[in-house]
């Protein structure tokens, strides 16, 4: 695993939050992107060499729906960087960790993401991402 390649944060209006966090970072998204499999629209920012991921849920039955229902709106996961997402998931299965898709999946912003149950991380979803080259 390398660096943190993305942090997700679930909200309620991606066009009010997107003109927020423009106002937080000083520039507008660079992407929009909706991910239908997920029931997600996202959009991306860049803060120096950080990326903020925020999704709003396309569907009642959406990951992020059910999430802001619990939770409220926030944080919603931590995404990392891997070279090689079959191999992490390998190694992550050996260790214990409960994956929650094998195969990976396409996710926005051209990577292949797969994704760790925040049960066995001390109540923290975590993504992997391989960039498709
Ligand atoms: C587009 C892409 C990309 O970047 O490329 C994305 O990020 S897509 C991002 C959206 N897609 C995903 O999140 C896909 C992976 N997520 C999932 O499969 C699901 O959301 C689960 C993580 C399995 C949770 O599903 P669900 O809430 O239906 O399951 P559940 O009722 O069994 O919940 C189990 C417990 O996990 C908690 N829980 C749910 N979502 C959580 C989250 N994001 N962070 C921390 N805890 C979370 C619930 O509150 C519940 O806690 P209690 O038991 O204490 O009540
Ligand atoms: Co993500």
């Amino acid at each position: 695993m390398k660096k943190i390649e993305h942090i997700g944060i679930a909200v309620k209006n991606l066009e009010e939050s997107n003109l927020l966090f423009q106002k937080l970072f000083g520039a507008p998204a660079y992407k929009q992107e909706e991910v239908t499999s997920e029931g997600v629209k996202t959009s991306f920012f860049m803060n120096g060499p950080n990326k903020i991921e925020l999704l709003e849920a396309t569907n009642p039955e959406s990951p992020i729906a059910k999430f802001i229902e619990k939770k409220g709106e926030g944080i919603h996961h931590i995404a990392f960087d891997v070279e090689d997402i079959l191999s992490e998931i390998e190694r992550l299965k050996s260790e214990g960790f409960i994956i929650l898709n094998d195969t990976p999946k396409k996710g926005a912003d051209n990577k292949l993401v797969a994704f760790l149950h925040p049960k066995g991380t001390n109540g923290v979803l975590i993504e992997l991402c391989q960039e498709i080259k």
